[in-house]
Parts: C-alpha cells; structure tokens; sequence
C-alpha cells in the first residue's frame, strides 16, 4: 500500500476542540464563536478587550519560496510543518494562511491545506465553505455591483461615465465564459446594457481590503472609499457615493474575525481572507497575525508565490498597515523548482513531471541556482534574515541538496532539508532549530520605498531594487492614470505590481535570474479601499479557467464520503 492520500491523511485525524486549540494560544474561550466542533470564528473584540495582550510578543517569521513551477513548491506544506516542527521543540507556535479559493480548488492545482502529515484540518471544510466567508465576500462585492447598475438605471445622478466603470463582479470559480459580459440586454426595465464581467472572488478587492481591515471602524472606512468608476468629468465615484458601504459592512460583519483551525498536530492555524498572490498581496489577514503575535513565540504565516510576489507585498504593504516588523524569512526552494530555472525542462500542471528531471543531476540543480540566489538577495533587501527550507519531494537525490546546502554555506545563511510531507512536525527539526538560531540575530527591516515618494518612483523601486530590472516603461495611458491618481489624493499609497509569478520578470519564460530587462507596465488601476495602486504587467487572468480535465471530474461524494478532494 502506497503512501495514503492527504484526504485519506486528513480524515484520519483526531481533531481537537477548538477550545483547546485556543488555549494554546491563551486566547479565553469567551472568544471563541464555534462553527460546528472542529472550526471556531475569533472575536475581534479580544484585540481591544481589558486584560487582554495588545502588543507583539512572538517572532514574526514569513513563509516564501524561490519562483515557483506551476506546481507550487510548497510553502504551505512547510508553513504547516515547520509549526508543528517548533511545537515539538517547546514553542508555542501559530501559523496564518490564506483561506483557499474554491478556483484552484477544482481546478488543477487543487485545495491548498498543505499535504502529507502536514496539514490543515478539517481540510474538506478548509478547501470548500469554511465559515463562509469567501460567500460574503462575493455578496458585498456584488452588492455593489447591482447598486451601481442600479445607479444608472435609475437615471444616473451621479454622472457615471458607463465606459468608465472599473468595477466588475466576482464569483469563486474559474469560468473563463464570464469574463467578458454585455448585462442589462432586454427590454427597459431590465437594466442599461453595458459590457463588463466577473473576476474570482480571490481577485475582489473587498478580498483584500478585508485582509488589511485591523478592526469593524476600519473595514467600514475602507468600504466608503472603493472607488467602482469615474463620471464624465473624470471625478472618481466611491461605494459611498453610491450609499453601499453600510451594507457591505454589515455582510461582513463576521467575515472580519479570523478562523481558527489546527494542524495535524494540533497547532493552532489561523485561517483568514484569500488573495491571490499576483494581481492582489497574496497574505493572509493583518488582524490573524495582530492576535496571533500577540500571544505566540514563533508565528509563520505564508505570503504567496515567490519572495518578489507575496513576500514583498506582505514587506511593502501588509506590514505597512499592520505595524507588525518580520525578524525572518523562510525561502522554500525544491529541486524540481532549480532544475525548471536551468531552462532544460518544462512543467505543466496536470502533466507528470519529465522523466529527465527525475534522474539525479546536481548540474541541473546549479545551472538554475540563481533563482534562489537571487531570493536570498530579495529578502536580504528587505534587512530580514532568510533562512532556506529544502523541501524534500521523494525523489530527490543527496547530491542535488548539497548543491543548495553549498551555496547557502558560500552566502553565510542558514539552510535546512525538511521532510515535513512525508514525517510531519519530527521531519522539519533541523529546519526549526535553523530558523530558531536565525531568530537570534538582529534585523534591520526596511521598506523598498517609503509613502511620500510618488507612484512612478515606487514602482520603480520595486522594479529595480526587488526584481533587478534596469528600468519600468510606463504606457502614456498609464502614465497619464499615475499622474490623476497622483491628483485624486492616491500618491500617498503602496504600489502593487501584478505580473507572472512564473519568472522574476514579467515575462514566464525568463528564468533563472533575469538581467537587462525593462518592466513593461501597460495599464495602473487604484484599489483605493483596499489602499493601494496596482500596476497591471503583462496578460493577467482575473478570472482563471478550467483545464480541460479539471479536479472537479474526480472529486465526488460516495455514500457520504468525499472522494477526490486534495
Ligand atoms: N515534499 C513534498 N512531497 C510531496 N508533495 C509535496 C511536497 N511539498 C508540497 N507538495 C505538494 O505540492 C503541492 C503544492 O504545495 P503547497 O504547499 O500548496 O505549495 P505553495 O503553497 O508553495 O503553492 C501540494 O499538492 C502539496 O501537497
Ligand atoms: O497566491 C498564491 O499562493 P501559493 O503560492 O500558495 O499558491
Ligand atoms: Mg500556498
């Protein structure tokens, strides 16, 4: 018999009371709201309430990875089993992930609990519904939606340029039919035609400024200054403006508490918000990490895609608005992923892996290490102690880990082979007793850019200091769109750079580490709740699509049981 299936992993598990889970953390069970006996919402209150901790106690350590082949190479897995690994050297541990989106989920990539015995449980109700907050998501965004359709139904007041409308609806599933829609055909009363469409719900921008909410005061705020579009005179026209925000609130009144699961383990998981890593921060919510480091003495959390993708908008933004300060990073680097940067081979999702890349050849792990030397730079730009994590697939060779473990020796940073997948916490004590003596040292944390430079020179910064660009060309529609926002009041913000998480670059088929490239940014748009400005590089798919023999046709429910489920 095989290696067991996660789902089979995870069903076997023996849960513990969310209580108890809590109690690990010290959070008091007055705080705790269950979602049936496995799953408890966090109240927010416990950040204000007398008595309780309100300053940052633990170690802030965030979980990144080298650049990724489709497959993903494992950030979660190890921010899972890196936990329950510090658990088992005494610490009290936390870990904060996104909640999945139901995209992936059955799509090709599958659900993202982590995998082998490093898991987040109950992983069904992770990968699907959770507590539902991925549903008022989409309600409150698409709220809006009906009010502004409403709006100009209704006459138009407000002066709305219909071919200036920025914001589209959403729904958590890859349907690539949606992403171009004509709404309102019929007769009069059903609405003004106008062309728009759907975006997944992982790409909402109510997504993100849920994530960066720190309290209710907050997220309302936030929801007043969504701007969905812009009037003849080109003003920007807000969720206030259109008298949304209020009920938008009130839909996520309770999405803004964390959710509190564990891990195999029995280590406490906070499982909060999903932003996609490219063309939204890719991190999990600030209030998660703001009463986790209240009370941990390690606390993990996961920043999607590689170090230029989640860990710097986790650096550049998340932790801009939480206050919180990072003292370590863990770059998860796999050799598929180095042999994939040697150029030689190609990895598609869905496809078994090319046997060549099977066969033992540290060579094909050099030729493609400067991936991973550059991810070391990017989080040492960041003034924050990298740490690499050699997450060990089964078919790796000794010879090939060396090649990491030299260049790590060569570069002075600590480096660890974990088999957390395959042993859970106990496979990832070399990795922990790393990070623990990484945490000893100082940090220097600094941002790449600071709030009052412009728009133009952020994006530059990031461009030229992160990705090692020589420089951005801006498109003069997105120039001309920097310099309004830059008038609209908007010039204050962080910048965030969607492009392909496949490269460093925003061209996938780069490589390695790319040099003597430009950054090609062809259109900026202003996500003015969520509060930042997001330059749009490349083809970005907002709403993905279906493979041609996605998850779905293999997940089923067989007398009860779900099948299938990853
Ligand atoms: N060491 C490993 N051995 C086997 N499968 C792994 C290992 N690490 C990750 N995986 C699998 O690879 C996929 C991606 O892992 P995940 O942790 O979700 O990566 P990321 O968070 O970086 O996208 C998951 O299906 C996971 O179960
Ligand atoms: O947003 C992307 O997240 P992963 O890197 O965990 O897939
Ligand atoms: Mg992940």
């Amino acid at each position: 018999m095989g290696f067991p299936s996660d789902l089979e992993i995870a069903s076997a598990a023996e849960l513990r009371p969310p209580a108890e889970i809590a109690g690990r953390l010290g959070i008091p069970e007055e705080f705790l709201e269950p979602y049936g006996r496995t799953v408890a919402k966090i109240d927010l209150g416990i950040l204000t309430a007398p008595g309780q901790p309100q300053e940052q106690r633990a170690k802030y350590v965030v979980v990144t990875a080298v650049t990724p082949t489709p497959l993903g190479e494992g950030k979660t897995t190890t921010s899972v089993g890196l936990a329950d690994g510090l658990a088992q050297l005494g610490k009290r541990v936390a870990v904060t992930l996104r909640q999945p989106s139901m995209g992936p989920t059955f799509g090709i990539k599958g659900g993202a609990a982590g995998g082998g015995y490093s898991q987040i449980v109950p992983m069904d109700r992770l990968n699907l519904h959770l507590t539902g907050d991925f549903h008022a998501i989409t309600a409150a965004h698409n709220l809006l939606s009906a009010l502004l359709d409403n709006h100009l139904h209704h006459g138009n007041e407000l002066g709305i340029d219909p071919r200036n409308i920025t914001w589209r609806r959403v729904l958590d599933v890859n349907d690539r039919s949606l992403r171009n829609i004509v709404l309102g055909l019929g007769a009069r009363a059903d609405g003004v035609a106008r062309q728009t469409g759907f975006d997944i719900t992982a790409a909402s921008e109510v997504m993100v400024l849920l994530s960066l909410s720190s309290s209710l005061a907050d997220l309302s705020q936030r929801l007043r200054r969504i701007v969905v579009g812009y009037t003849y005179a080109g003003r920007p026209v807000t969720a206030d403006d259109l008298g949304a925000a209020g009920a938008m609130a009130v839909i996520l009144k309770d999405a803004i508490n964390p959710n509190l699961l564990q891990t195999l383990e029995g280590t406490p998981a906070l499982i909060h918000c999903g932003p996609f890593g490219n063309i939204a921060t890719g991190n999990s919510s600030v209030v998660a990490d703001l009463v986790a480091t209240r009370r941990a003495d390690i606390v993990l959390t996961e920043a999607g895609f590689g170090a230029d993708m989640g860990a710097e908008r986790f650096m550049n933004v998340k932790c801009r608005v939480s206050g919180l300060r990072p003292d370590a990073a863990v770059i998860v680097v796999t050799v598929r992923a180095l042999k994939a940067h040697s150029g030689r081979f190609k990895i598609v999702a869905g496809k078994p892996l090319p046997e060549e890349l099977l066969a033992e050849n540290p060579d094909d792990v050099r030729a493609g290490i400067a991936n991973l030397r550059k991810h070391i730079q990017i989080i040492e730009g960041f003034g924050v102690w990298p740490v690499v994590a050699i997450n060990a697939f089964p078919q790796d060779f000794d010879s090939e880990h060396q090649v990491i473990r030299d260049l790590c020796a060569e570069l002075g940073v600590k480096c660890a082979v974990s088999r957390h997948v395959a042993e859970g916490g106990a496979g990832a004590a070399e990795l922990a007793q790393a990070l623990i003596d990484a945490l000893d040292h100082p940090t220097h944390f600094r941002y790449t850019y600071e709030s009052d430079q412009s728009l133009v020179s952020k994006i530059e910064a990031v461009a030229t200091k992160v990705y090692g660009a020589d420089g951005v060309d801006f498109a003069p529609a997105a120039a001309s769109a920097l310099a309004a926002y830059e008038k609209l009041g908007f010039g204050d913000l962080p910048v965030v750079i969607a492009k392909s998480h496949l490269s460093i670059s925003h061209d996938p088929a780069l490589k390695g580490a790319p040099t003597g490239w430009r950054l090609p940014v062809r259109e900026v748009r202003a996500a003015a709740g969520a509060g930042y400005v997001y330059a749009i590089c490349g083809e970005m798919r907002t709403m993905p699509g279906f493979a041609s023999h996605p998850n779905a046709e293999r997940i089923d429910l067989v007398d009860g049981e779900i099948r299938g489920l990853s």
